[in-house]
């Protein structure tokens, strides 16, 4: 057994689901972050657990060759990316071999029979984020924002974000100086005195269009006016300045109340042929270059011909169910916040759409209630949360038997058991993991199940 602070050396196997590297130390598993596959590392016990063990690295004595500089100077410290330090070919195999893992451990599939295709990624991995969240501080007399670093609570101050668009770097950057000059007091979250607690900065990758959120834990202000009128100023591309109040004590970024300062309440993003209006808080996917691939994807893998009832479950603002609605007799979605769905409605409306609906709930009651009121569906597209599926949809999948299911996923664990629950009555057709968040552990797929026979 492994004792605390002992030194030992280990050979990486793979990566972990949290883009750590993992080995074995006599039978015993440990997950030592910054380690890759194939290398041989000299490791310091961190934790013991009963089970498995965390050790640092103290030094490398062989190599990866995919091991490369990463590209941001806060990278060791900011808790924001797990991967930068390996090539961008080897993350997409080493983000693949995550799903084979999760199926491996989390379901009874014989992986080695799947179809389970190469990740894929981006042209450009860099830049490719539409909004940042950065907390504020105040280091040295200086209003500073970020990221928390991973193993401690100090507020790394972060300039320029690589995986950022530069849009929000800029506006965010800007906006930390002009809160120094009003001197507009920052949060101290222990002290709990202050006001502003984070810069919100999201841009339309489309039309340019910024929208800037200043989340403060009071309603007042200081110096309102003067703050709208700098930032109209020296930011013409912000669109949208809104307050949004948060006086709780949480890990959520938004409190209840929004207020918009100045400009429109929503900015612009387009997706494909679809455009959408963002508010304040409506939730909208952070990659819209590859969100668009796995729209694609989804659309390639319900084959529609205009005459299938389609379930966008989870449907978020609706835009998966837009996606397919052209090629679909109807589509019904549904999700469980209220913003949302009023979005998505809003969104089916301005183009037009007549043969899609979107309900508030929760799709394991939604849709047997659905089932039970006669109407059945032919595709069924689920997109669920990091949890998965509810059993409760899962059973009400296999006893309504639509001829497809496409499951999205952003978590490749309760994706294998998940499928493996439906695989009584499907088979599955292929996988296809996706690279939405380069640099970061993540990994999205998209896996279609096909009824088996009648
Ligand atoms: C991964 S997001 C899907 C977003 C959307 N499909 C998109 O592409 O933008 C998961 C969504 O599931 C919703 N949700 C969580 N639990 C739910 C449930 N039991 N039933 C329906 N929706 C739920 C969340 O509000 C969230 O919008």
């Amino acid at each position: 057994m492994l004792q605390q602070g002992q030194q030992f050396p280990l050979t990486i196997k793979r990566l972990g689901i949290n883009g750590e590297g993992v080995g074995y130390f006599k039978k015993q598993v440990v997950f030592v972050p910054g380690a890759l596959p194939g290398e041989e590392v000299v490791v310091q016990a961190t934790n013991v657990y009963p089970t498995y063990a965390e050790g640092k690295m103290v030094r490398i004595r062989k190599r990866s060759p995919h091991r490369v500089k990463p590209l941001c100077p806060v990278y060791d410290r900011c808790g924001g990316c797990q991967l930068q330090h390996l090539d961008y070919n080897a993350q997409l195999e080493a983000k693949r071999d995550i799903v084979i893992q999760a199926l491996e451990r989390h379901s009874r599939f014989h992986v080695e029979e799947l179809d389970i295709r190469p990740t894929i990624g981006m042209d450009d991995p860099w830049h490719y984020r539409n909004k940042s969240q950065f907390q504020t501080g105040v280091k040295k007399g200086r209003v500073i924002a970020g990221l928390y670093s991973m193993n401690s609570h100090e507020l790394i101050d972060i300039d320029r974000c690589f995986i950022q668009h530069d849009a929000t770097n800029r506006v965010t950057t800007v906006v930390k100086t002009i809160l120094q000059h009003l001197r507009i007091p920052i949060y101290h979250e222990r002290k709990k005195t202050g006001v502003v607690r984070t810069i919100v900065a999201r841009v339309g990758f489309f039309t340019g269009d910024v929208q800037l959120v200043i989340v403060t834990a009071t309603k007042e202000l200081p110096r309102k006016d003067l703050f709208v009128a700098e930032v109209k100023r020296r930011l013409p591309e912000v669109k949208s300045i809104a307050q949004n109040i948060n006086g709780q004590k949480t890990s959520l970024i938004f409190g209840d109340e929004t207020i918009v300062l100045a400009g429109e309440p929503y900015i612009q993003e387009v997706l494909g042929d679809l455009s959408f209006e963002l508010s304040a808080r409506a939730f909208f996917q952070l990659n819209p270059i590859q969100t668009v691939k796995l729209y694609d994807e989804v659309k390639k893998a319900a084959a529609l011909t205009k005459n299938e009832r389609v379930v966008d479950a989870y449907c978020g603002v609706g835009t998966i169910g837009l996606w397919l609605a052209r090629e679909a007799k109807e589509v019904r979605g549904m999700d469980t916040i209220p913003e949302a769905i009023d979005d998505a409605r809003q969104n089916a409306e301005r183009h037009g759409f007549t043969n899609v609906t979107y309900a508030v709930g929760k799709a394991e009651v939604l849709l047997p209630k659905w089932v039970k009121e006669g109407w059945k569906p032919d595709v069924i597209v689920v997109d669920p949360p990091r949890t998965g599926c509810d059993n409760a949809l899962l059973k009400t999948m296999l006893q309504v038997k639509p001829k497809t299911v496409v499951y999205v996923s952003c978590n490749p664990s309760s994706l294998a058991r998940d499928i493996d629950t439906l695989a009584k009555q499907y088979c599955v057709e292929y996988i296809q993991p996706f690279d939405l968040f380069p640099h970061t552990a993540h990994v999205e797929s998209v896996a279609k199940l096909v009824r088996r026979g009648k």
